[in-house]
């Protein structure tokens, strides 16, 4: 069984809440009550793996008092960035968010530099009212290794549904690669004797 854990963050009111009930119960719920951190469970099934998913959605208000997200940082193997395409400012909170993820001289944890990162463009049934162009969240997603879509959770199941899938996969194709680079400890070991051994014969 595979373990992935998923922090859904982004500035107040952006909708994370909103993007992880619609994928948990594929329904859209107008108003949460949020005013604590919430880490929800999920088994599912994905590529015919059996996954055991864990997703935090922090409370705005505990966030902002600790934007250093060290915690957060080193617990998640993946994050959904969350910004409303009718708020330029949650714009700027993602960009900040991503930037701290990916510099590693601030964030000081390896695995998240390297970790998948999923930039929501949320509320796309407001765009009569849009702040942010679909351009610019684009290019900060390219910019930064990151995967980019906009959706709305109030109108899009399964573009939600989709988008979470995307950020799960990626998760497991990083957790593949990290075991390929790393020789277990038995082949490392009998790699450890094979040297000794080998360099000794050669002596004799
Ligand atoms: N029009 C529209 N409204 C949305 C959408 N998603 C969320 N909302 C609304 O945006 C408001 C905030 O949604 P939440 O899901 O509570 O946002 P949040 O980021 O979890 O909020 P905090 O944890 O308080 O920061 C609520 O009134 C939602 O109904 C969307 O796709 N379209």
């Amino acid at each position: 069984m595979n373990d992935v854990k998923l922090a859904v963050l982004g500035g107040e009111g952006t909708g994370k809440s909103a993007l992880t009930v619609r994928f948990l119960t594929k329904r859209f719920i107008g108003e949460y009550a949020s005013n604590f951190d919430s880490v929800y469970n999920k088994h599912m099934c994905l590529e015919r793996k059996q996954l055991n998913l864990e997703i935090y959605d922090p409370c705005s208000q505990t966030q902002k008092a600790k934007f250093s997200l060290t915690s957060e940082l080193h617990w998640a193997d993946g994050f959904v960035i969350v910004y409303d395409i009718s708020d330029r400012s949650s714009f700027a909170f993602a960009k900040a968010l991503i930037y701290r993820i990916r510099a590693p001289q601030t964030s000081h944890c390896k695995r998240a530099v390297e970790s998948a990162v999923f930039l929501v463009g949320n509320k796309r049934d407001l765009c009569h009212v849009r702040e942010v162009g679909w351009e610019e969240g684009q290019k900060l997603a390219l910019d930064n290794r990151c995967q980019f879509c906009e959706l709305s959770a109030a109108e899009q199941s399964l573009e939600v549904e989709m988008m979470f899938s995307r950020i799960i996969r990626d998760i497991l194709i990083n957790v593949k690669l990290k075991e390929k680079r790393r020789p277990s400890g038995s082949k490392s070991m009998a790699k450890l004797i094979n040297n000794v051994f080998g360099k000794r014969r050669k002596s004799v």
